[in-house]
């Protein structure tokens, strides 16, 4: 292997690394997850098409992308600004509020599609 191989697989390892490390200390982004295999699951049993998995796994993805970049800010912010303090409070405020926003369009996006299913399948 050589130098430039082993340095992109030092950065693939450092970046499973701080998955693994979100998966480990955010009770958060694991409700996520599981809320996330359940909404695959409903989708197998509703036999959701093609573009209706995308939006589905697009969705999913929004939430988790947002959820671990909101760890990182927090991370971020206690590193360098461990007391209290006004800026710390508004910039994790913020962060906070893109997930908020993220599990919001998840919901509205769900019941937009798993309610038609519903009336398809039951009605
Ligand atoms: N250094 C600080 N100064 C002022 N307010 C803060 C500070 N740290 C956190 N806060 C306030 O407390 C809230 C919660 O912050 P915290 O870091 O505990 O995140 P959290 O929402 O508990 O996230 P998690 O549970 O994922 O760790 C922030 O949104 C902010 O309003």
């Amino acid at each position: 292997m050589n130098g430039k191989d082993r340095k992109r697989e030092i950065g693939f390892l450092f970046a499973w690394n701080g998955l693994r490390e979100v998966l480990k200390s955010e009770r958060n982004f694991r409700i996520h997850l599981v809320a996330a295999v359940f909404v695959i699951a409903a989708g197998l049993f509703f036999q959701l098409n093609l573009l209706q998995w995308t939006i589905i796994f697009l969705t999913i993805g929004l939430v988790l992308i947002t959820e671990i970049i909101n760890t990182a800010v927090e991370k971020m912010i206690d590193y360098i600004k461990p007391e209290i303090n006004q800026n710390a409070k508004i910039i994790k405020d913020i962060s906070a509020g893109a997930v908020l926003l993220a599990a919001i369009l998840a919901v509205i996006i769900g019941l937009l599609i798993f309610v038609s299913e519903m009336k398809e399948t039951f009605m």
